[in-house]
């Protein structure tokens, strides 16, 4: 997929609007931090993006999505639910396939987690939890990365191990921050959000934190 542009892309909660209407044109090889303070609708537009893109996207929502009972396996596993025939799925659920289950223990690896593959995600701390949503949206193999805010609950060396994975694995993705510093050094774009419209759109490269911190 050679990146996407998108046009008159709006939300409305309640009749109010909260998102657009804007414009984005991302080129395939961008890394597009979205960055501005709570409430000005970064993860309203990380789903706009999802609803257009869909299987082209992989999802990190915010509110991880695990399924709490299942192991940790079949969370990542379920990244890939779409690409298998009814069956298949059925079978894993009970026995995984040998194949799926060592692609996932490297990922869970390269993550740190590996020794958690088979306890539910409901026994894991925060940061083990965001990880193992890390490793389906990375497992789900699609072109575009929408993440929103995947580094929320890791320490410095974590979060830092998870955008450079992050960055390396998708050749293209918008990732809601908080952090203006790992956006800067992350990303190559900064997409500036304020009131649902894009009040900044700048390389990483021509900026500098302070930059940023106008918009807060
Ligand atoms: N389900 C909802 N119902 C009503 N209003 C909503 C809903 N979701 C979001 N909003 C409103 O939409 C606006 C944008 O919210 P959004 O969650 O996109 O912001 P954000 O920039 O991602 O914030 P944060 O950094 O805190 O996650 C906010 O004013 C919020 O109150």
């Amino acid at each position: 997929m050679p990146g996407f542009d998108f046009h008159g892309l709006t939300a409305s909660f309640n009749g109010e609007r909260v998102i657009g209407p804007l414009s984005l044109h991302v080129n395939e090889g961008e890394h597009v931090a979205l960055v501005g303070k709570s409430g000005a609708g970064k993860s309203t537009l990380i789903r706009l993006l999802y609803d257009r893109l869909e299987s082209e996207a992989s999802l990190i929502p915010q509110g991880l999505g695990l399924v709490n009972a299942l192991p940790v396996f079949h969370n990542v596993f379920m990244g890939q639910l779409d690409r298998h025939p009814g069956w298949y799925n059925a079978l894993t659920l009970i026995r995984p396939f040998r194949r799926d289950r060592d692609t996932v223990k490297a990922l869970l690896k390269e993550l740190e987690i590996p020794e958690k593959q088979w306890i539910p995600t409901a026994a894991l701390s925060g940061g083990q939890r965001q990880r193992v949503a890390i490793a389906r949206a990375i497992y789900r193999q699609a072109p575009v990365l929408l993440a929103d805010e995947p580094i929320s609950a890791l320490d410095g060396p974590m979060a830092h191990l998870v955008m450079k994975t992050l960055t390396n694995r998708f050749s293209t993705s918008i990732i809601a921050l908080h952090d203006v510093d790992m956006a800067l050094r992350y990303c190559n774009r900064i997409i500036g959000i304020q009131d649902g419209q894009v009040a900044l759109d700048e390389a990483a490269s021509s900026l500098v934190a302070s930059d940023i911190m106008s918009l807060y």
